[in-house]
C-alpha cells in the first residue's frame, strides 16, 4: 500500500445528466454547474430562485424590455426572499452597440455604489447582451463574484445558460475581451418566450440548427416538420407557450450544447463543432453595424458554410439544399448583400484563423447531424468562396421557401 493516496472525495464523472428539473454538468476539470428548468420563476410561491439567492445581497440587472415585461414581477420576488435593504435593481441598455467594456465597468460601478461585497451576488434576468455584460462584470468585479442567470431569450435558454462564457465586444471584434465564469445558479423558464418577439424566436432557432447539423439528424427532421415551433403557441401568455414540442425542442437542444461544451469547457482545444456558424457572422455583424441580430448572422453562414461544404465535395448537394431550405422556411435570412463580398469574408476567414491559433476550424455539415473542419486557410480556395457566396446571393434571391 506504500505510496497510494486514497482519494476520498467524491466527484460525480465527468458528462451531463438530466432530471426532470435540469440538468447536472460536471467536467473533467472538476467545474461543476447546474442549468434548471422551472416554471412561473418569478411566482413568489416558487422558491427556486430564493434558494439560490442564499440570503445574500443582490444587486440585479434588466434590460428595457424585461424591466416592462416582467420589472415588477421581480421586484416583488425580491421583496418576497430578500432581505430590506439587501437588493436593488437596475436596467441596462441592450443592443449589440452597448455590450461593452463601458458597459460592464458601469456595471462594476452600480454595484459598488450599492455596496455589493464579495460575498453578494450579481443577477441578470434577460438575453444573451445581459448574461454576457453582467457575467463579464462579476468575472472582474473584486478579482471575481458570483452571478446568477435568469435567461429569458431562446438564445439565452438553449446557448449561453447553458455554458460558461462571458464576454463584450471591443476593438470592432465581438466579445474581443471576455472570461469563462460559471454562473452560480442559471435558470430557464420557457413561458419567458411567449411574449419574445418572432425575430427573437428565429434567432434562437439559429442556434438551434446549428446543434440540429452538427450532430442530431432527428432534432433536424422534427425541425424540417415543425418550422414555426415556439412561434405555433405563443401569443402573449405565458401559459399557452409551451406544447410537448417545443419541451422536445429545448431540452434536446440544451443537452446537446451541454455534452458538447462539457469535455472542453474552456475551449483548450479551439477546435469546436459547435462554432458551426461563427467564422463568418462576426463579420457579417460587426461590418453589417448590427443591421443583422446575431442568430441571423449565424444564419448566413451556416448557409455558406454549406455551400462551402458541398463545393469542397465533403457534403452532397441535398445535404446543403435542406440546411439552407430549412433555414429560410424559419424565416432567417441565408444571404446578406452589404456584407456576403469575397473581400469582407476573406477578413473574416483570415480573423477567425488568426484568432484561433492560425488554424481555421472552419466546421462545415458532411450530412445532417455531421459535421467536420476545414482546418487550413488554404484548404478552401478563394474561388471556391467566390462559387459558395455566388450559390448564396442566389438563394437569397429565391421566393420559394
Ligand atoms: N456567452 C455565450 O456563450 C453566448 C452564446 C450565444 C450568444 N451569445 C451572445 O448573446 C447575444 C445575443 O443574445 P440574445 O439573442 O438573447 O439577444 P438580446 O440579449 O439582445 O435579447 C434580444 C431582445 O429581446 C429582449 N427580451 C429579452 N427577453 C425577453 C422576453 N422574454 N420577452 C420580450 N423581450 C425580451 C431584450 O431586451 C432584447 O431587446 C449576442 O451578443 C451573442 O454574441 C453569447
Ligand atoms: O455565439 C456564441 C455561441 O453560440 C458565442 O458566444 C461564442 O463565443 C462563439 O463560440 C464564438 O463566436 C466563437 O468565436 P471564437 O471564440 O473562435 O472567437
Ligand atoms: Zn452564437
Amino acid at each position: 500500500m506504500s505510496g497510494q493516496v486514497l482519494d476520498r472525495v467524491d466527484h460525480p464523472p465527468a458528462g451531463v445528466r438530466e432530471d426532470p428539473g435540469g440538468f447536472d454538468l460536471s467536467a473533467p476539470d472538476g467545474t461543476r454547474y447546474r442549468v434548471d428548468l422551472t416554471t412561473a420563476v418569478l411566482d413568489p410561491r416558487n422558491t427556486l430562485l430564493a434558494r439560490h439567492l442564499e440570503g445574500r445581497r443582490v444587486v440585479a440587472f434588466v434590460s428595457p424590455a424585461v424591466d416592462r415585461l416582467y420589472g415588477d414581477r421581480l421586484r416583488a420576488y425580491l421583496d418576497a426572499h430578500a432581505r430590506r435593504g439587501q437588493w436593488t435593481l437596475h436596467v441596462i441598455r441592450t443592443g449589440e452597440h452597448h455590450k461593452t467594456l463601458a458597459a460592464a465597468e458601469h456595471v462594476c460601478a452600480l454595484a459598488k455604489a450599492d455596496g455589493l461585497d464579495r460575498h453578494g451576488l450579481m443577477l441578470a434576468v434577460g438575453g444573451g447582451i445581459v448574461a454576457d455584460v453582467v457575467g463579464f462584470a462579476a468575472s472582474i468585479y473584486a478579482r471575481g463574484i458570483r452571478y446568477i442567470k435568469v435567461n429569458t431569450t431562446l438564445v439565452g435558454q438553449v446557448d449561453v445558460g447553458v455554458g460558461v462564457k462571458t464576454g463584450v465586444n471591443a476593438l470592432q471584434t465581438k466579445n474581443m475581451f471576455g472570461a469563462y465564469h460559471p454562473a452560480h445558479a442559471s435558470l430557464n423558464d420557457p413561458a419567458f418566450l411567449a411574449t419574445l418577439p418572432h425575430r427573437e424566436i428565429r434567432c434562437g432557432l439559429a442556434e438551434i440548427v446549428k446543434m440540429a447539423v452538427i450532430l442530431d439528424d432527428g432534432l433536424f427532421r422534427t425541425l424540417e416538420r415543425h418550422p414555426d415551433v415556439f412561434r405555433r403557441l405563443g401569443d402573449g401568455d405565458p401559459d399557452h407557450s409551451h406544447g410537448d414540442l417545443e419541451t422536445y425542442v429545448l431540452r434536446t437542444s440544451m443537452r446537446l450544447m451541454m455534452e458538447e461544451l462539457c469535455p472542453n469547457l474552456q475551449e483548450h482545444d479551439l477546435a469546436r463543432l459547435v462554432d458551426f456558424g461563427h467564422t463568418f457572422s462576426p463579420v457579417v455583424e460587426t461590418a453589417g453595424g448590427h443591421r443583422l441580430e446575431h442568430g441571423e448572422a449565424v444564419a448566413v453562414d451556416m448557409a455558406l458554410s454549406a455551400h462551402v461544404a458541398r463545393l469542397l465535395g465533403l457534403a452532397d448537394d441535398e445535404t446543403c439544399e435542406r440546411v439552407v431550405r430549412l433555414l429560410r422556411r424559419i424565416g432567417l435570412p441565408v444571404f446578406d448583400p452589404l456584407t456576403c463580398t469575397p473581400g469582407l469574408m476573406t477578413q473574416a476567414l483570415r480573423a477567425s484563423w488568426q484568432r484561433r491559433g492560425r488554424k481555421l476550424h472552419l466546421v462545415v455539415p458532411t450530412g445532417i447531424g455531421k459535421a467536420a473542419f476545414v482546418e487550413e486557410l488554404e484548404d478552401l480556395p478563394g474561388e471556391v468562396l467566390v462559387a459558395a457566396l455566388e450559390a448564396l446571393a442566389a438563394d437569397g434571391e429565391r421566393r420559394d421557401a
